[in-house]
């Protein structure tokens, strides 16, 4: 078990997952409500519990998958959702998956990773997505820790970080956040260049 596989269990054994809502996120939510394509491939990387996967299997994506480097969320949404299929929960690190996707959705895994780390998600993200694949979700707006995550951010960092392997088609102030993260996330949907 490496550094981060601990770190990230203790999280979870100890209760501190202060991240976790408890349910699909508004802004993810209504994403999830305008597609009509139930046989996209979607990714949700550092998923946790995962209740956005939930949320599309429960509404017909049979194809969806997620990816933790924790095995206890994993566990979790297979006890929530017995019928999820036990095969897309994948228990690994998301920068050693290899496959691809039409959609990848982000929510609080960018911040939970080092800010050295950044290059390396939006190249990995660009690898896992189909050429007109895209990464949708949810970054935070603001400065938050400088040691520990979550770490921070802002729209004109993520702009540069991210216009060179992908078309910004969206990033805004999300409209429709939950209460406690209401006008400190960006809502963003990037398309693979
Ligand atoms: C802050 S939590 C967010 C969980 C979930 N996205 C949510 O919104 O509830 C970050 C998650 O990323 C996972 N994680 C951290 N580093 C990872 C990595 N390199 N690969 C896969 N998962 C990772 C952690 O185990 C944890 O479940």
């Amino acid at each position: 078990m490496n550094f981060y596989e601990t770190f990230w269990n203790h999280k979870y054994l100890s209760g501190e997952t202060g991240w976790d809502i408890g349910y699909v996120s508004t802004p993810i939510k209504e994403y999830i409500n305008q597609l009509s394509d139930k046989n996209l491939k979607i990714l949700i990387p550092g998923g946790g519990n995962s209740y956005e996967a939930e949320y599309l299997f429960k509404k017909g994506f049979k194809n969806v998958f997620v990816v933790d480097i924790s095995s206890i969320p994993l566990m979790n949404l297979a006890k929530r959702v017995p019928s999820f299929p036990k095969e897309n929960l994948l228990h690994a690190d998301f920068f050693e998956l290899e496959d691809s996707f039409d959609l990848i959705l982000e929510q609080t895994f960018f911040c939970a990773l080092a800010p050295s780390l950044r290059e390396a998600y939006a190249n990995k993200m660009h690898q896992l997505l189909k050429p007109e694949g895209r990464l949708v979700g949810l970054l935070f707006n603001i400065p938050l820790n400088d040691d520990k995550p979550p770490f921070g951010g802002n729209k004109v960092e993520y702009k540069k970080l991210f216009s060179k392997k992908f078309k910004i088609e969206k990033m805004e102030i999300a409209y429709n956040s939950v209460a406690p993260r209401a006008g400190n996330e960006l809502f963003f949907r990037l398309k693979r260049r």
